[in-house]
This record gives C-alpha cells, structure tokens and sequence, in this order.
C-alpha cells in the first residue's frame, strides 16, 4: 500500500478524538482530526479502530482496509475510500470520509410512520444501485446491505459502508445448485448478541437486528464462490439462509429488503424471533398493501426466492436500472444532483467537543473490559468455522 503524506502522519499521538461516531461489532468509529496538518478541525475525519486481540476482528478488519484500498485505485461517488491507515501493538486503525449526516435508519426513524415518500426512495435506491454495481464490477459482493450501513455525506448523497463481511466472486461463477434439503437448526448459529452500543453506553436508532454473524466456513476452493452466512437477520436471502453458495444476487435481495422498509417502515420478513424470520424469507411472499405501483413491483422482482429468477441476476444492475420505477431517471446525473431528499445541517458536523478528551487506547480497553458476546462460548461455533 503506498503511503501518502497524510498517512505518514497518521498515528495515535497526532490525531484528536472529537467524539464517538458508533460502535459496531468490529470496532469503534471516531470522529477525529490531525493535530498536525489540520489543528483547527477544519478537515475532520472518521477513524475506525479495531482491537487486535481478537483474530476475527484483525482478519475482518484488515480486509476492510484491503478493499477500501482498492476502492482508491476505483474510486466511486458513492464509496468511501482510504485516506489511511496504521497499526499499534494492540489496535489497527484506518480513516475514511466523515459522513456528517448519520445514516439512513437515522433517517427513517424521523420520517413520518418511519417510512419516506417513494421520490426520496427513487433518489436513495438509484445511489445504492450504482454503488453495488461498481463493487460487483470489482467482484465484490457486499452482503451487508441495511439501512445501517448507508451514510449520508455532507452533499445529502449516499456512502455505503462497512466491508468487513464482503467478498469477492467472479461474475461468471454462479452455477445454480439444485434446492437442497435443510434441516439443520438454525438457532445454534445465532447465539443472542448484545449491541455493543449498550456495551459502550452510546445511544443509537437501532431497529432490532443482529450484529451480523458467520456461520459456515468461507470457503474459496473454487475461488469463485463464497458459502459462508453472513450478513443481518431480516435482510438475509433465503440461499445465504439456506446455506446455499450465493453470489452478487444477494445483494439485490437485500435491495429488495432495503426498498421495503424505506417504503413501510419495517421489513417484510421480521418474526417472532430468529427461526420464525427465517421461516419466512423461506416461504412467505411480502405482502404489499394499497394499489401496486411500479415500486411494489420492483420490490417483488427482487425479492424473489430463487435467485436465478430474481431481477438482477441475468445481467446485473442494468436490468434494475431499466425497471420502470426508475423510468426517466438521469443516471449519469445523479452526483449532480444538488436537492437531494435532506442535506444534514451544518450543526450536524458538531465539533464544539473538540476536547472530548478521548483517549482511544483507553476507550477501547474500556469496551474490552464488558466481555463480548462474541467472545463467549456460545459462539464459538460462529466463530471458529469463519
Ligand atoms: N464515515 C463515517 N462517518 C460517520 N459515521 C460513521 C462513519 N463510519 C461509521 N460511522 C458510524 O459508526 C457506526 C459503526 O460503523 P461500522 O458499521 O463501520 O462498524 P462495524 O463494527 O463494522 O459495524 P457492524 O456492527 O455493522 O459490523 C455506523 O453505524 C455509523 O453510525
């Protein structure tokens, strides 16, 4: 990786902790600025640090900084990419664009009924589209799409984040299996995770979904294909659920979730608990109330069980882009788009903490000193197949 002068200078001593933006199952994300090139904050930025005593997070984490790498050398308006990144003996920390507008559950949770109108819809899937389709250009599938994931730039334009669960295919390896029969139980994979943000005593809109979880062992024997679980409850495709090799496909179910939410305000296959959702994405078809429209349309193209058939899988984003939801719509233009459905306030980029007195080591020696449950016994089965 080369290194750039601002990555020279990136280290603990000279970066100044400006608050906690989130803390996720990996790692905790802070609001910093550099003491040396930026000492008036002007220029703040998002630092995501990692304990390195966990070999799931260190590998997880260091994947992250390879694919944002890549994204370096294939940047993509609706990417982040890396400014920088270094290690300490205990911790591994890279910086990404600050996205001063939160995210897009954030978002929804102020929207009346918790659900946007299908305009501010239109705007957000069409970003997402075209963020997929350059990772899946890349041969990258993200897996984790969520409402969670998707940051709001200061523009009011789309970040997705967070690629500690992606991986790379290549396109022209999906070889459809035969259904096969299941009857594993499930819930053994899933001990009950406790948000880290309680953990960490911050407080974040949080619908009640999972910290993602690997199940199987990733396995790249072919090199092509990934069949390891992953990814969030509600927003998991029934092959991923099933077990089955997945590829690109399941990012356009999660699409499909993602749409339904923003319209209804809760996803459409959310159970009594774990087993029950996974019930439905298996069997039960959406329900969609009040007339069709071209977006109850789209939502059902791509919330179809067999990926194969699902809009999307024969060529891509492309047949997505063309469906008639989207009819009229300048996608080369998108970036320039200057209303986007909100712009965060200036006051959103709150830095009158600049002397938070955030000490990162000790912080994250803190949230290590709760015992995760990712740590636990319970989990170990999650963990070691991984
Ligand atoms: N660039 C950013 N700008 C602003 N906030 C950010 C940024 N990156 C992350 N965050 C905040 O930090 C939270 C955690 O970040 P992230 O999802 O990358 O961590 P994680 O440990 O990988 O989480 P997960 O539990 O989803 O795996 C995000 O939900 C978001 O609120």
């Amino acid at each position: 990786m080369e290194a750039t002068p601002l990555q020279q200078e990136l280290h603990l001593h000279n970066l100044r902790v400006i608050k906690v933006l989130g803390n996720g199952a990996m790692g905790t994300v802070f609001l910093v600025h550099n003491l040396i090139s930026d000492p008036s904050a002007h220029s703040p930025f998002a630092l995501k640090v990692v304990h390195k005593s966990s070999l799931h997070s260190d590998r997880r984490a260091r994947w992250e900084i390879s694919v944002l790498n890549t994204l370096n050398h294939k940047p993509h308006p609706f990417l982040p990419f890396l400014i920088g990144s270094f290690e300490t003996q205990q911790l591994l920390a890279w910086a990404i664009p600050f996205c001063p507008g939160r995210d897009l559950n954030v978002l929804r949770h102020r929207q009346a009924d918790h659900a946007f109108s299908p305009a501010a819809i239109r705007f957000y899937l069409a970003e997402i589209v075209c963020a997929l389709q350059h990772l899946h250009s890349m041969g990258i599938v993200y897996r984790d799409l969520k409402p969670e994931n998707i940051l709001i730039q200061q523009s009011g334009h789309v970040t997705l984040t967070d690629f500690d669960l992606s991986r790379t295919l290549t396109p022209k390896s999906f070889q459809p299996e035969e259904p096969k029969k299941h009857n594993r139980n499930l819930s053994r994979f899933f001990p009950t995770v406790v948000s880290d943000q309680k953990r960490a005593g911050i407080t974040k809109i949080k619908s009640a979904r999972v910290t993602p979880l690997t199940r199987r062992k990733t396995s790249f024997a072919d090199g092509e294909r990934s069949n390891s679980f992953v990814g969030t409850e509600e927003y998991l495709s029934p092959e991923m659920v099933r077990g089955d090799g997945h590829e690109f496909a399941v990012d356009w179910w999660a699409v499909g979730i993602l749409a339904y939410e923003m319209l209804y305000g809760t996803t459409p296959f959310r159970g009594k608990n774990r087993n029950d959702t996974f019930g439905r994405i298996l069997m039960m078809q959406p329900k969609f109330t009040g007339k069709p429209t071209p977006l109850t349309d789209l939502i059902g193209k791509l919330l179809e069980k067999e990926p194969t058939r699902r809009l999307g899988y024969r060529s891509g984003a492309c047949e997505i882009k063309e469906h008639p939801f989207f009819l009229g719509l300048q996608w080369k233009l998108l970036t320039q788009v200057v209303r986007t459905p909100f712009i965060p306030s200036k006051d959103n980029v709150e830095l009158t903490a600049k002397t938070s007195g955030i000490n990162i080591e000790e912080y994250l020696e803190k949230l290590r000193e709760t015992p995760s449950p990712l740590d636990s016994s319970s989990c170990t089965i999650s963990l070691t197949e991984f």
